[in-house]
């Protein structure tokens, strides 16, 4: 059922509207197996019961060393694009993305970081209150997967234990 409110700001594309779970890609990398929401969500869903403390806006930090492909993988999310000049992240950027589930906008606000080190500290400023943490490597150096525990930790110090969705991409 599609939503009927009020949209802000241009249709959300089809490719963003989610009626049911999608398949999974492998069963080892998903974090669940169900394939429907859970029937108290599609029915709070379909009469607007959701009230305001439904979770409409998540945001997701990206982390990770310089020129492993923060900028590329987000680019490729929101806009579809690949660039192959490299154009190093200055502090942070961000990109919102949204979707409709089960006929409840919602968007994720993602977040760019520098893996310049001396962007760090202006990075690290916006690392609170996120809900998914990606921390990414380049698969052509393994001291870039190394040091993706540190960024993690560093972004976890911020934010409450257990509270955050974990990625290594
Ligand atoms: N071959 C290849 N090149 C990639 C890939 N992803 C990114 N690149 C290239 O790697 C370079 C760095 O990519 P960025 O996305 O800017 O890296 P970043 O992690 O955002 O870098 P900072 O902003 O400095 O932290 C660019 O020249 C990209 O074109 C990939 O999957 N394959």
């Amino acid at each position: 059922m599609r939503s009927s409110w009020t949209p802000l700001g241009p249709p959300v594309s089809q490719d963003r509207i989610i009626t049911s779970f999608p398949k999974w890609y492998t069963p080892d990398a998903c974090l669940q197996l169900k394939e429907h929401f859970h029937s108290r969500v599609t029915t709070a869903c379909q009469h607007r019961n959701t009230g305001t403390a439904g979770l409409r806006l998540s945001k997701v930090v990206v982390v990770g060393d310089l020129y492993v492909g923060k900028t590329s993988l987000i680019h490729r999310l929101c806009k579809n694009v690949f660039d192959h000049d490299y154009k190093a992240t200055i502090g942070v950027d961000f990109e919102i993305e949204r979707f409709e589930i089960a006929g409840i906008p919602y968007s994720l606000q993602i977040w760019d970081t520098a893996g310049q080190e001396k962007f760090k500290c202006i990075a690290s400023a916006y690392y609170r209150g996120a809900q998914v943490i990606i921390t990414a490597f380049d698969l052509t150096d393994v001291q870039t997967l190394g040091h993706t525990r540190q960024w993690l930790e560093d972004v976890l110090r911020e934010n409450e234990a257990g509270s955050c969705f974990i990625f290594l991409v």
